[in-house]
């Protein structure tokens, strides 16, 4: 028998079935609803083919991803420092989190878009373009996704998640991350050598690119080229490979649809390792609530059995408790609510 502690991270995609559920958008729409809600349930995180994005969308956003990363460091500094908006380097957020991470964030409103443009790129009308063509397809498919699980769901609005983030306002954000290849360092040999009690990253010679967390918002769409090291914790602990897959996209549930779906869908937790010889960029896009939006258990999920979880919130308080925490702190669980029953 193979025993596995908690910080093992496993070389094969899952224990689960190998892997996180892969979905073909183009099978029956009522089956596609089923996958996606028994995935959202077990995992928190699929993957989806046949998204319908276009090949050539998605390749000018690499394009111009690459072509601003491979730029001189001072020529990127003039899209920083992160406000959290912009170009950032090694540190995420304000209090004190790192990684071995560049990134550029962007608001997906236009006017924000070509506003940070001309910072980011000399031809920056073009930049404008490919980001808001990206923006548009990612979103149509955020939202395609979203109505299929209202309908796995049994909720009578279906179009009530789609609406969060088609809203004018929403607080949708594009982020672009580049993982710069990092051989490992004679120091970490040693380690590996002597089999001492380095934790599992770095006795396998690996690096944080991007630490332990979930993501706050609604739903995350993610595409990287070839280069793995995309992690999600599944019971408790587990460390499973996404392995990348540069046809599909990797859908993972935000905190604000753990609560939206009163706990039935899994907000998990998920890092990056760093390749120790190859780069890995990704494209993430999270969908977002307008900041005035109030988030509240929908009533159809809430029964004498799985009582009421969260207490109402706007997304602009549970964003302002996101930045004043730390990444890995597990932030929904201020908006909990204590039932009759619960542990203390
Ligand atoms: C340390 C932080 C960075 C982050 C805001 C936070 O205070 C905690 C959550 C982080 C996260 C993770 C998912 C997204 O990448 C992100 C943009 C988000 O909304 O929450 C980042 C934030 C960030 O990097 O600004
Ligand atoms: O870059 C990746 O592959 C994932 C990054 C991530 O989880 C995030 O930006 O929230
Ligand atoms: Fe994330």
């Amino acid at each position: 028998m193979v025993v596995l502690s908690p910080n093992t991270t496993i070389g094969i995609e899952s224990i689960k079935g190998l892997g996180v559920p892969v979905i073909d958008l183009s099978r029956k729409r009522s089956r596609v609803s089923e996958l996606i809600v028994k995935a959202c349930e077990e995992y928190g995180f699929f993957k989806v083919i046949n998204h319908g994005v276009s090949k050539e969308i998605i390749a000018n956003m690499e394009k111009e991803g690459l072509d601003f990363f491979a730029k001189p460091s001072l020529e990127k500094h003039k899209a920083g420092p992160p406000t959290p908006l912009g170009y950032g380097i090694k540190n995420i957020g304000f209090n004190g989190d790192m990684g071995e991470v560049e990134y550029l964030l962007l608001h997906t409103n236009s006017h924000s878009i070509s506003q940070i443009s001309k910072s980011i790129s000399k031809d920056s009308t073009k930049f404008n373009c490919v980001v808001n063509d990206y923006v548009q397809s990612i979103r149509n498919l955020a939202c395609e996704i979203l109505d299929l699980m209202a309908e796995g769901l049994w909720v009578q609005d279906k179009s009530f998640l789609s609406r969060l983030i088609r809203d004018v306002d929403s607080d949708s954000l594009i982020r672009l991350n580049h993982y710069p290849s990092s051989p490992p360092s004679s120091k970490d040999n040693i380690n590996n050598n002597n089999n001492t009690t380095m934790d599992w990253s770095h006795h396998n010679n690996s690096r944080i690119g991007f630490g332990e967390h979930s993501d706050p918002q609604i739903l995350t769409l993610l595409r990287s080229n070839d280069v793995g090291g995309l992690q999600v914790s599944i019971d408790d602990g587990m460390w499973v490979p996404i392995q990348p897959d540069t046809t599909a996209f990797c859908v993972n549930v935000g905190d604000v649809l753990q609560a939206l779906t009163n706990g039935r869908f899994i907000s998990a937790r998920h890092r990056v390792l760093v390749n120790s010889f190859k780069s890995r960029m990704s494209v993430v896009y999270f969908g977002a609530p307008p900041l005035h939006a109030w988030i509240s258990p929908l009533p159809e999920l809430i029964t004498p059995q799985n009582p009421c979880l969260y207490r109402p919130f706007t997304w602009g308080e549970y964003k302002k408790t996101t930045y004043s925490l730390r990444l890995g702190d597990s932030r929904l669980d201020l908006f909990r609510i204590h039932n009759e029953g619960d542990i203390p």
